[in-house]
């Protein structure tokens, strides 16, 4: 049995799970079973710990004076950790901003709280003060009390009969169905990807027909084609090292560190741009993709295949830091598919980033470009016909505002929070250039007429969708990297005891993903063009709202495990989630 390093009733720094911050803490007691100490928040929450998550308070204060930054502090800049953007100014201390009593559950303040108090307050005297406006705010939530502790012990075993994972800091329940569920995920989706294109070359595509007859072995297997993804990935990763464009940092991980990250997509969009059309001038005949379409996804599959094994591998050397929460429960498949790296990087070669804005993103509109050209050759037309423009200009301002704020993926879910594994990598490399192009690529045979009323209406739908898209990302991203930016001073916020806030005005006020709503209108605008015969073309809105209300409810969550009753109190402030009084 290792030896116990925290005494029970020790005061101690502990760290907030998810975040890198540190709060004064007692020891409750230690559960060798599952080597975790049970600690106790000022307010009463009570958390499992383990070892690697707590420090003596002496050393941490010695050190941090002696960097004259506790990592609160580091992390959000000069900012104390609850502090937001509205509120008076008041001393607090600078590790233990979070833990004031003012706020917390009466319920608590049992006699326990009280001597706790008074070894705070002792304690709370060695540390350097920070200027708190926001010290009678108050989120940590009370996770147990005490008669729920007394029936329940953290235990590694059981949590993972649980369909939990105990991965460093927290329990966190597995998604996607778990363990069969990533079973079936791994199968599953290479097959519908297999079977929406075979549907797409049909002359009667329909979700609802029978499964065309499965093509031979041989049929799906290019050499030619493999090579040209091969090369379309280094020509990509090339333009991605060049030291060309900002670096710019990501947000804080559970270590306080922030990685680099080169954020120059819109430069190797244009660049692409103009290899492809230097190739086309030249006599590079592009409909090569719509002829191969299956070849090319086949060999994009593979790849992916072979880049989750290598992550997957990779992360076998990563330290707990380095994992993400909820890719590590020690279920190979499960693992595999969910990703158990947070950031896994060759150097400063980052594959999650790279693989989610370069290869995926751009060859969406290369492949919806070489739609439009072979339809053009296949029908005899001077242009593409107008839905094929229409669908291939909105994709194409979809993937470029991507790129121009490429930065503001750093803030976004896959980022921050999701391991990489197949789920991404095969999303990235095949989903998103194989089957977002399904309304392009059903267009080159299923031509729609559109009258120019109904493209006008379209294109204005898409203009809607955009614009709450972009406002809504724009102000999430504009926050999270300086909360008190100019541009938001009127906002409305609620502080959490992570330290960073939750917006309540604005778009964010509005539903708690304005960001899904905005994507989901132009989802619709894409499809429009499309029209009503078929549901293939239809398949990506419906794919979308699964997508964004399991997104959704994922990120509810997240969320919840992280801000605790602060964000109770934004979901009781914004009630919808992402369509205003209908979800
Ligand atoms: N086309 C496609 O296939 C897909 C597109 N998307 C799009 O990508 C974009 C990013 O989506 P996604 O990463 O899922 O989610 P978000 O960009 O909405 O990120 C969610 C995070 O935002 C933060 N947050 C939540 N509420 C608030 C608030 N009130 N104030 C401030 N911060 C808040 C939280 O993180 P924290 O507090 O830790 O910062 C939360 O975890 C969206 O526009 C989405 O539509 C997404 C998936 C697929
Ligand atoms: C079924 C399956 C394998 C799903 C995997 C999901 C991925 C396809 C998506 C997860 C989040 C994504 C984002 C974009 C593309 C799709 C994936 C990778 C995105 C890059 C598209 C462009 C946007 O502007 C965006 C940058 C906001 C967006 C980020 C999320």
């Amino acid at each position: 049995m290792p030896p116990v390093k925290y005494q029970r009733g020790e005061m101690v720094m502990g760290r907030w799970p998810g975040s890198s911050l540190y709060y004064e803490v007692k020891v409750l007691g230690f559960d060798s079973k599952s080597e975790s100490y049970t600690v106790i928040y000022k307010d009463g929450t009570e958390l499992e710990l383990m070892e690697q998550d707590i420090k003596s308070t002496a050393g941490f204060l010695s050190r941090s004076r002696s960097r004259s930054r506790s990592p609160g502090r580091r992390r959000s800049g000069s900012r104390s950790p609850s502090r937001t953007t509205r509120g008076s100014s008041r001393k607090s201390t600078a590790l233990g901003v979070a833990a004031s009593t003012d706020a917390a559950p009466s319920s608590v303040k049992d006699s326990k709280m009280k001597d706790f108090e008074e070894d705070m307050l002792k304690t709370n005297a060695n540390v350097e003060p920070t200027p708190d406006r926001n010290q009678h705010r108050y989120n940590l939530r009370r996770r147990r009390d005490d008669s729920e502790k007394k029936e329940r012990k953290p235990n590694l075993q059981e949590d993972s009969n649980r369909n939990t994972v105990v991965s460093g800091d927290a329990s966190t329940p597995l998604d996607f169905g778990g363990k069969i569920g990533a079973y079936f995920w791994l199968l599953f989706l290479p097959a519908w990807v297999l079977f929406m294109i075979l549907q797409g070359d049909l002359e009667d595509p329909s979700l609802v027909n029978a499964p065309p007859p499965l093509p031979s072995l041989d049929s799906l297997w290019d050499y030619q084609s493999f090579g040209f993804v091969v090369l379309w990935i280094v020509f990509q990763a090339l333009l991605y090292i060049l030291p060309v464009g900002k670096l710019s940092e990501g947000m804080p991980l559970r270590t306080g560190e922030r990685l680099k990250y080169r954020t120059n997509g819109f430069f190797a969009l244009m660049v692409t741009a103009l290899a492809v059309a230097i190739a086309v001038h030249e006599g590079v005949d592009l409909t090569y993709v719509y002829n191969n379409f299956l070849q090319l996804a086949v060999a994009a599959f593979l790849i992916s295949v072979l880049l989750s094994c290598y992550c997957y591998g990779h992360s076998r050397n990563a330290n707990s830091e380095q994992l993400a929460l909820g890719g590590n429960s020690g279920n190979v498949a499960y693992d595999f598919f969910k990703g158990r790296e947070l950031n896994p990087r060759i150097k400063n070669f980052d594959l999650k980033f790279f693989c989610e804005m370069r290869p995926g993103l751009i060859g969406w509109c290369l492949i919806n470009f070489a739609m439009a050209v072979t339809e053009m050759k296949l029908h005899n037309l001077d242009s593409p016909s107008c839905s094929m423009i229409l669908v291939n200009l909105f994709q194409l301002l979809y993937v470029l505002d991507g790129l121009w704020n490429e930065e503001a993926i750093l803030t976004t879910m896959d980022l921050m929070h999701d391991g990489f594994g197949f789920m991404l990598a095969f999303g990235d490399l095949v989903w998103v250039p194989f089957t977002y192009t399904l309304q392009a690529f059903y267009l080159v045979n299923h031509p729609n007429p559109l009258s120019p009323p109904a493209a006008a209406a379209i294109v204005l739908l898409k203009l809607i969708g955009f614009y709450i898209f972009r406002k809504s990302n724009s102000e999430k991203n504009t926050f999270r990297k300086n909360p008190s930016d100019s541009k938001l001073s009127c906002m409305r916020t609620i502080p959490t005891a992570t330290g960073k806030s939750l917006l309540t005005s604005g778009w964010w006020g509005v539903v708690r993903h304005p960001n899904y709503l905005g994507d989901l209108i132009m989802a619709l605008s894409w499809s429009l063009p499309c029209g009503f015969s078929h549901i293939l073309p239809w398949y990506y809105m419906i794919y979308f709202i699964i997508l964004l209300v399991h997104r959704e409810s994922r990120d509810m969550s997240e969320c919840k495990r992280k801000y605790g009753s602060a964000w109770d109190e934004y979901c009781q402030t914004v009630p919808y989630r992402i369509i205003p009084w209908v979800y």
